[in-house]
């Protein structure tokens, strides 16, 4: 009997084992899961849709667009990828996440691949800073450990505690793996406003030089923000990432001008089904109008970039309306 008795254990140990992958690949096809068919990785679309979708923001798609295309080809890369988003508020720092989430992550932001922190929300105490890290610590292992290629963002890095983001030095470093889980394919952003000055300060003196703005190099804004995000206060400040150079790329966005603000104007208007022989030149400026700008003596950059464009609109959608 004992030969018949484990045939029928085998057979049913491979029955079980067989339903359990079919569930597990009827799972997959409905539910999101760590495979590629979640794990989108569209890098023409990411660069279409940002040099389509955004404006007057040259050293952002490049940078970035090489920054993740070497980093997800790469099937062993040495690290993490870290980028460092700067700028001022109205940018497209967080738009800019956003479309990257949306090419990588078939859910886009919804995916529970990526994460989004909130210093303010999520870590607003400063007095709390070593729970928070251990907290952060803790989560960053349980999510890269389901799905090793995970982001996360990390949102208002001048407003984080200080000291906080260097606990989680180990994952950013060249390590293989740290207690069996391994970092290499994660990828961070850290947005932040520090350095907003120092840019709009360099671009209006690229602009006084008579230069295009499109001419601003990478390599000039690198060092711009280096020095302010690391002497500035924020979560950055004096921080090991920086000074261990584990931050990939450091990633500028310059102040916008009228003209881009106009631009945002447009793109608002048609999300709003407006078709475009009623956006008028006209009425782009009435928009943009009331935005303010600065410097006082040039009125060069729109203080909020295009962040307060879309409420502008909503003020005067009722003339379309009115008709
Ligand atoms: N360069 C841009 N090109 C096109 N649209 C933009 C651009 N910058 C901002 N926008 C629009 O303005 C909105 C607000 O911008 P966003 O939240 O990305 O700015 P931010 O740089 O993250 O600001 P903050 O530092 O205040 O968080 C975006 O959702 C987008 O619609």
């Amino acid at each position: 009997l004992e030969p018949v008795t484990s045939g029928i254990a085998v057979v049913t140990a491979l029955a079980a084992s067989g339903l359990f992958a079919g569930y597990e690949l009827l799972k997959c096809r409905m539910y999101e899961c760590c495979d590629d068919r979640w794990l989108i990785a569209n890098l023409t679309g990411m660069k279409t849709a940002l040099e389509s979708r955004l404006h007057g923001q040259h050293l952002v798609v490049d940078t970035t667009v090489r920054a993740i295309t070497g980093h997800i080809k790469n099937k062993n890369p040495q690290k993490a990828l870290v980028l460092a988003f700067h700028g001022w508020t109205g940018g497209g720092k967080n738009f800019v996440s956003k479309i990257i989430a949306e090419h990588l992550y078939h859910k886009g932001m919804e995916s529970q691949y990526v994460h989004l922190f909130i210093a303010t929300l999520h870590f607003p105490h400063a007095s709390k800073v070593e729970t928070y890290k251990d907290q952060l610590r803790t989560w960053i292992k349980g999510n890269t450990t389901k799905c090793p290629r995970t982001l996360f963002i990390f949102d208002e890095m001048d407003k984080m505690p200080e000291g906080l983001i260097d606990a989680i030095k180990p994952f950013l470093d060249v390590y293989p793996e740290i207690n069996g889980v391994n970092y290499r394919k994660t990828t961070f952003i850290f947005l932040s406003n520090t350095g907003g000055n120092a840019i709009t300060e360099h671009t209006i003196a690229h602009w006084e030089k008579g230069k295009r703005r499109e001419e601003i190099k990478h390599k000039d804004m690198e060092n711009v923000i280096i020095l302010s995000a690391y002497n500035e206060h924020g979560g950055l400040w004096h921080s090991n990432i920086i000074e261990m150079n584990l931050i990939s790329s450091f990633v500028p966005f310059l102040p916008l001008e009228r003209k881009h603000v106009k631009m945002c104007i447009r793109d608002d208007l048609r999300a709003k089904n407006i078709s475009d022989e009623k956006i008028t030149e006209e009425i782009l400026s009435k928009v943009a109008d009331e935005l303010q700008y600065h410097p006082p003596s040039k009125q060069l950059f729109s203080k909020s970039g295009c962040k307060r464009v879309s409420q502008k609109v909503d003020l005067i959608l009722e003339d379309f309306d009115n008709d």
